[in-house]
This record gives C-alpha cells, structure tokens and sequence, in this order.
C-alpha cells in the first residue's frame, strides 16, 4: 500500500498514509472514498458515509462530514506539492445526508491570496447538492512540522 498521495495512471488518489483518520485504511474510520483528478487541478469523485460516521440515526454527523470536506479540500492541494494546514473551514449543510448514500464530490481552488488558498468542496446526492464547504488553507515552510519533531513522514505528504 502507498503512503503517499501519488496520482495513478487512471487519475485515482491514493490515500494519504494508512493512518489517516478519513482516507487511512487502517483508520476504523475510513471513508470510501473515490477521489479523482480529471485535468490539471481540481477533484472529482465519490463519498460514502456509513453506520460508524452517524450522528442521529441514519444520517450522517455534521462533524464527520465537515473531516470529509477537509480531507477533500486537501487532496487537491497535496496533489499540487502544496505543504498547507488548514486555518479555517466552514461547512454548510443544505440537506441531510443519509449514511449510506453515495455522494459525488468537486473539489477546486477558488481563491490565492500571498499564502492564503481557498478551496471549495461540493458535496451533492441524487436529489442535488448536500453541502458546501470551504477551507482556508495556509502554505506553510518545512520547519511547521519539523519543529514539533515531525519528519519526512509529514514533509514527504506534500512533496510531489
Ligand atoms: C496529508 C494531508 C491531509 C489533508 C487534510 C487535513 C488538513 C488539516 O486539517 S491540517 C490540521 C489542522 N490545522 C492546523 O493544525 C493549523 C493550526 N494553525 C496554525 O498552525 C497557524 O495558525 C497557521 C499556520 C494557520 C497560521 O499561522 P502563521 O504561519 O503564523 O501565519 P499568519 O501570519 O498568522 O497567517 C497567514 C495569513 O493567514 C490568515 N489566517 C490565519 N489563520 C486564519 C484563520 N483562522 N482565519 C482566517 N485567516 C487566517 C492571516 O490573517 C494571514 O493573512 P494575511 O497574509 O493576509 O495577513
């Protein structure tokens, strides 16, 4: 299994390592996630939330899927070799989204500003769009992670 974001030759992202705690196989958590990369930039893909991702019965929590958006949102901007964090994000939630229900997802930079992205994650089920979110992404220098004692266990994520 790879433990970098690397495009297939089909345009399929792979997870971003195995731990992490949206896209990781050995997360208990892991989203199906189908994440693809049709040109130059941007995402498009498939996302199902289950059973262990609800929060009233039946629907999926508001918290797991604002991790989607953001494990989205970051996926386009990883695969452009950008090293970020997220500074803020916001998820709107138009209509409930049932676990279980397959969602398409687009994903693209709307905004850059100096170190400051903006990326726009849409969300829509067969009736149409469920959300829409967007996260204030901040490029950020090697040393982020290097001085909390991070190597190139995290600096490799971003590299390519
Ligand atoms: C492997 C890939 C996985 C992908 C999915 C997961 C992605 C994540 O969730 S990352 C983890 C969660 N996020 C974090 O840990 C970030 C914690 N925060 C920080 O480290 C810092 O606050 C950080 C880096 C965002 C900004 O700090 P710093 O580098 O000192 O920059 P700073 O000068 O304060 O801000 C830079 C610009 O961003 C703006 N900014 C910073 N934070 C915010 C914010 N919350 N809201 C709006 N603007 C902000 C500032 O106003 C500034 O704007 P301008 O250049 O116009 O003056």
């Amino acid at each position: 299994m790879s433990t970098s974001p690397e495009t297939t030759i089909a345009g399929a992202l792979t997870p971003h390592h195995d731990r992490c705690f949206v896209c990781g196989p050995c997360s208990p958590a892991q989203v199906e996630l189908d994440l693809r990369c049709p040109g130059e930039e941007g995402i498009v893909g498939d996302v199902v939330l289950d059973a262990r991702h609800q929060g009233v019965p039946g629907i999926a929590h508001g918290g797991a899927i604002a991790a989607v958006v953001d494990e989205i949102a970051g996926s386009v901007l990883t695969r452009l070799g950008v090293r970020f964090v997220t500074a803020s994000l916001t998820t709107t939630y138009h209509a409930p989204v049932m676990t279980g229900e397959r969602l398409t997802c687009s994903a693209w930079i709307e905004s850059t500003v100096g170190r400051k992205r903006t990326v726009v994650v849409e969300l829509a089920g067969a009736a149409g769009r469920v959300v829409t979110g967007r996260a204030l992404c901040v490029d950020v220098p090697e040393e982020h992670f290097t001085r909390l004692g991070l190597g190139s266990e995290v600096t490799d994520l971003f590299g390519r």
